[in-house]
């Protein structure tokens, strides 16, 4: 095989989706709902796909007409910018493509790009299949470890990560899988230091509208001298409720984006012509409603933030302390205090967390995702005492899950 894709061969989504259907577990493992998409979208897709004859062809290759307008239009509201539907935006196959895209646009052989742990794990492998070099700074928890605010970037830190090479630093808020909130002064940090090396943002902002507890989500492309500078990455998956659906996106400034187009237009070139016409139809409904109690930007967040507490006082009672996330869909929990024989041969050289997630998954029928796997090869092991759950799910799979941790907590 090519160097680029030498020794990133692994993937936990492949490892662990499949343990977790090879043994029928309730699964908070894999950040998707289990449930559906808002009535109107699902409307709007049959709508489109019995729509004529135009929906079932090919669109516009960087994006269909109608969907890049509205998200010109709804997004340039939201960041204070003026955006062009046609030069500003690529619509790629999920979040996942545009960052794919984006890393192999700008990242050339030798070029380091900065990444803050934990992280997206894809982050690594485009990266480096791009032929850069990632170079790591953690979020470490300052005072209490259980407030996922107190997991800050320490900027002296994230300074000295900065040099001639540096081409991009990717960020993530809210963060997979920690669930932090970047604040404005934390931006604001990151933002002097990109525009002081002339260096790219990359900031993934899939879950852009799940925050809870008054916490803000702010767009660092917002930021004075960052419009320029910033690819924001956004998901119509996460924001509707419909992972399967794959439309993801990339806005920024032209002379960006244009580069992103000749990645996209030299490898999967479309997207599915009726998801991208039933999510310009959801943008157009938000566009209406924004702010209002009608709108799933904040319904989504309303009722994901009662699973989040439901979750948290669950984990909380069978002594697994959650890091309690300020947005996101995710909470990861300390399991250092759980002494639990581990007694399988075939995951014995494994990190502590794989091991514990691969014996959660096998005698207690629960999926979650080891945390350490969201590390680079460096700190990883300074990070093997979490596991990470998905509550962005039906109360009855929360109650399940539950149900095998009291039962688990009762019998120790
Ligand atoms: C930060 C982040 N960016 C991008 C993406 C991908 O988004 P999309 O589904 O639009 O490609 C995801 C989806 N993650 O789902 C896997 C998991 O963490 O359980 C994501 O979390």
């Amino acid at each position: 095989c090519s160097k680029e894709i030498e020794g990133v061969d692994k993937n936990i989504w492949v490892d662990f989706t499949q343990l977790a259907a090879d043994y029928q577990v309730v699964n908070l493992g894999q950040g998707f709902p289990d449930f559906s998409p808002p009535s109107y979208i699902q409307e709007a897709f049959c709508k489109a796909v019995n729509g004529g004859c135009s929906m079932h062809q090919y669109t516009r290759a960087f994006g269909h007409p109608p969907l890049v307008s509205i998200l010109a239009k709804f997004f340039g509201r939201v960041v204070g910018h003026e955006i062009d539907a046609f030069e500003d935006i690529l619509v790629t196959v999920g979040a996942y493509q545009a960052l794919f895209c984006t890393f192999q646009a700008l990242v050339d052989e030798d070029d380091e790009v900065i990444i803050v742990e934990p992280f997206f794990d894809c982050y690594q492998p485009m990266v480096k299949m791009a032929g850069g070099k990632g170079v790591y700074v953690p979020l470490r928890p300052v005072s209490s470890v259980f407030s996922v605010a107190d997991w800050v970037l320490s900027s002296e830190e994230l300074a000295s990560k900065f040099n001639p090479r540096t081409k991009a630093i990717v960020i993530n808020t809210p963060n997979n899988p920690l669930g932090k909130v970047y604040k404005r002064e934390e931006l604001q940090v990151i933002a002097d230091l990109c525009i002081k090396h002339d260096v790219v943002c990359i900031s993934d902002e899939v879950y852009e509208w799940l925050t809870y507890d008054g916490a803000k989500h702010v767009k660092i492309a917002s930021l004075p001298g960052m419009w320029e500078r910033t690819v924001t990455i956004g998901s119509g998956g996460k924001s509707f409720s419909a992972t399967g659906w794959k439309v993801g996106w990339a806005i920024g400034a032209g002379p960006i984006v244009k580069h992103l187009k000749t990645v996209h237009q030299n490898s999967v070139y479309h997207c599915a012509t009726a998801a991208q016409e039933a999510v310009a139809q959801g943008f157009q409904r938000e566009y209406e409603l924004f702010g209002t109690p009608d709108s799933y930007f904040l319904q989504l967040p309303e009722m994901l933030h009662h699973k989040r507490k439901k979750l948290a006082t669950c984990l909380e009672s069978v002594g697994l302390q959650p890091v309690l996330p300020e947005g996101g869909y995710f909470m990861i929990a300390d399991i250092s205090s759980l002494n639990v024989d581990l007694n399988d041969p075939s995951t014995q050289d494994e990190p502590h967390d794989y091991r514990f997630v691969k014996w959660l998954i096998k005698e207690k029928g629960l999926a979650t995702i080891p945390v350490s796997a969201f590390y680079s090869p460096e700190h990883r092991k300074d990070f093997e005492n979490y596991i990470r759950f998905c509550f962005v799910k039906e109360d009855s799979t929360l109650n399940a899950a539950e149900d095998i941790l009291r039962k688990w907590s009762d019998g120790k």
